[in-house]
């Protein structure tokens, strides 16, 4: 029996929509029995975060998508990693994203993009959402589809403007970030449970 692995979420919110979904992708990884979900708001840049993370086999990244890129709050997390980047610390780890914002559209892609190169650029490896689009991919689509805003690279939600964070995002887009979570938490099992074999078989 495996000791239970770590999925953390590192992620910013400046109005709370974008934490209900980093919730929803705990709560997806949590539910995968071996692996323990972290919550992580990178406003705070503490030694405490990157011990955190330092221990974490995945990091799912979350951003509000704002003025078409990531938060500055986020960019700031990015920008600090770069300590660690120097190390290749987070080098071989998972990686995965989402992104909310109030467009349906609202140029989240350049979002998850950009968290995409984070990884890249730290010697992860991106773990897409995995899913087929939903809602109006097809005629006989619903919004209550599970990716029903289409996204490949990660889990995208949006929330209205004038709607709270009680309100938004949606339930289809929170089990759409819910599954991202179950997706890395999954693969992060079996990367470790291949890397214990291996280990076996050289001792
Ligand atoms: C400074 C700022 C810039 C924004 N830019 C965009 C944008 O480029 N596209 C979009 O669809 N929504 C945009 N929005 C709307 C937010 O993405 C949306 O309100 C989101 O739900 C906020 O998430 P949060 O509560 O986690 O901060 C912007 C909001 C703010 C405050």
């Amino acid at each position: 029996m495996l000791p239970p692995i770590t999925v953390a979420i590192a992620y910013h919110s400046g109005y709370g929509h974008t934490e209900r979904q980093a919730r929803a992708a705990a709560g997806g990884a949590r539910s995968v029995p071996g692996v323990r979900a972290e919550l992580h708001d990178v406003t705070s840049l503490t030694d405490e975060l990157w011990t955190a993370l330092d221990g974490a086999e995945a990091i799912i990244f979350g951003s509000p998508t704002y003025m078409g890129s990531q938060s500055a709050a986020f960019q700031a997390f990015a920008e600090a990693s770069a300590k660690v980047w120097a190390d290749m610390g987070w080098r071989d780890k998972l990686a995965a994203g989402f992104t909310n914002s109030a467009g349906v559209n609202g140029d989240k892609l350049n979002t998850l993009t950009s968290m995409a190169l984070l990884a890249a650029q730290h010697g992860m490896t991106w773990v897409t959402l995995g899913l087929p689009p939903g809602w109006l991919y097809s005629a006989d689509g619903s919004p209550d589809d599970l990716n029903r805003l289409g996204g490949f690279l990660g889990a995208m939600a949006q929330s209205p403007s004038d709607a709270g964070p009680d309100l938004a995002p949606s339930p289809a887009d929170l089990r759409t970030a819910e599954h991202l979570g179950r997706r890395v938490a999954r693969t992060a099992l079996r990367l470790a449970s291949g890397r214990r074999g291996l280990e076996g078989v050289a001792s």
